[in-house]
């Protein structure tokens, strides 16, 4: 096994920089940077090849089976100057049997040592990622190992499924001690279930990771682009009273109490023989259809002349005065504007009551590949033909299929998809 070295920190100036080196060699690295090592952490000279001094720095210490990787690592928590970070990694590369790490390779290295499991090596890369509140709650969740404990549960009670049908092959009919059969099927129904809730779960946990999109439509000049750029605080897009102006979707992305929001600002609605502008308004309804939410404005009521869904809202545009009792905005005074807000962020947040710890279409695979298979299952047990070998198969298929969230079973290629998504040092 290499040994292994990176900066852990973003690269650039900083208050610390902090440089790992994990793998069997760390410790042998560690003394010839900083002479001897401390226990578990104190403060050492950094010298190089002539023990020439680098940095004073802090040094950490981590025994084999007790760091993030489970291997031996060593930390310098340097001075976060570029010189400081260049000289050290360089000094690194000069040792025998040290390289520079791959993107992910120190969590890749806790994987394989155990210290995490394919799903809380996901959980990591989306916490490093995360920029809102409630990408960050997500994140940490599926960290903390949460979707490893469900599918333990499930494997449990799928394993004692698969044992008391595998019983009854043992036996021949009429010898069978008692019929497990009610048994199997409600410990089959409940495993489903609680899969198929999770499966449909992703769809909105992806919304929390990607962000959800919030398209604003309307006729030409009713003050779409005004709102987006009072959303954005800043001129995200032209305004005009030219009808027409706004042809490519802009999108401007937001953080409404916690969501990840990108608005989406489009071509105002009408029929036209401006084939450039009729592109746009073909575009804006595309959006507008795979929206999850969309801001229809009218200046009028009795100008609603589309259907965008219940996921749509219609809103009074140009309500200055505020007249409209509780749906007007003004995107040129502000006016009306953060009751809108208030209203989309709690539209949004009611999607995401949802969540469980499946996020990713990947999860949503497995967990559906489960589902069939325990109907097949099922399928078979209500037949009672006694097909028991044909039914435990099925429950093993469902049990394997559970073990891949958490990287127990068929995944080798998919941890290069995994890991390389990595910043270096991660
Ligand atoms: N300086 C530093 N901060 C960091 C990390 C790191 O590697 N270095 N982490 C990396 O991403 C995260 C923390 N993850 C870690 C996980 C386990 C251990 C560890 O050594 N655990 C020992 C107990 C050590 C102790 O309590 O002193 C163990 O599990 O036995 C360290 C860091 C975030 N902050
Ligand atoms: N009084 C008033 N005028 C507004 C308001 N919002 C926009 N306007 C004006 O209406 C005109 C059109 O505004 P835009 O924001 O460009 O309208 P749009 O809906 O993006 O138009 P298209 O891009 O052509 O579809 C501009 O002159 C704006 O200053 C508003 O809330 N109140
Ligand atoms: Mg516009």
């Amino acid at each position: 096994m290499d040994t292994i070295y990176a900066l852990a920190t973003a690269s650039g100036k900083a208050g610390v920089a902090v440089v790992r080196v994990s793998g069997p060699l760390a410790f042998e690295a560690g003394r010839r940077m900083s002479g001897d090592l401390p226990k578990s952490r104190g403060v050492r000279r950094i010298v190089d090849g002539q023990g020439d001094l680098i940095d004073e720095a802090l040094v950490l210490v981590f025994e084999p089976g007790k760091s993030f990787t489970g291997e031996a690592v060593v930390e310098f928590q340097l001075h976060g100057s570029p010189a400081i970070v260049a000289t050290v990694l360089r000094e690194l590369s000069e040792i025998d049997g040290l390289r520079h790490a791959e993107a992910g390779e120190f969590t890749r290295r806790a994987l394989e040592n155990g210290k995490l499991d394919l799903a809380q090596v996901e959980g990591l890369a989306d916490l490093i990622e995360a920029e809102t509140e409630a990408q960050r709650k997500q994140a940490l969740r599926v960290f903390q190992g949460a979707l490893g404990t469900k599918v333990e549960s499930w494997r449990e009670r799928l394993v004692r499924a698969a044992a008391l049908v595998e019983a009854t092959i043992d036996f021949v009919d009429e010898d069978v001690p008692v019929d497990v059969m009610p048994e199997v099927r409600e410990l089959l129904t409940s495993v489903r279930d609680e899969m198929q809730v999770e499966a449909d779960g992703v769809r909105v946990a992806e919304r929390i990771r990607d962000g959800f999109e919030v398209a604003i439509v309307g006729a030409p000049n009713v003050g779409k682009s005004t709102l987006l750029n009072r959303l954005a605080g800043r001129q995200a897009a032209i305004t005009s009273d030219i009808a027409g102006t706004t042809r490519d979707v802009i999108e401007v992305r937001m953080d409404l109490g916690g969501l990840p929001v990108t608005i989406l600002d489009t071509a105002g609605l009408r029929e036209t023989d401006d084939v450039v502008e009729s592109l746009g308004i073909g575009i804006a309804k595309q959006r507008a259809a795979a929206a999850d939410m969309v801001v229809y404005m009218v200046v009028d009521p009795s100008e609603v002349e589309h259907d965008f869904g219940s996921d749509s809202l219609i809103v009074i545009a140009k309500d200055d005065d505020q007249l409209a009792d509780g749906v007007g905005i003004s995107g040129k005074t502000g006016a009306g504007v953060d009751r809108l807000v208030s209203v989309i962020e709690e539209r949004l947040r009611s999607k995401t009551a949802r969540i469980g710890v499946a996020m990713r279409e990947r999860h949503r695979i497995a967990l559906l590949k489960g589902c069939d298979a325990l109907d097949l299952a099922m399928g078979l047990v209500d037949t009672q033909t006694g097909l028991a070998d044909l039914i435990a198969e099925e429950i093993r298929t469902a049990a394997r299929a559970t073990e891949s969230l958490v990287g127990r079973v068929d995944v080798e290629d998919l941890l290069d998809v995994i890991f390389s998504s990595f910043c270096i040092g991660k």
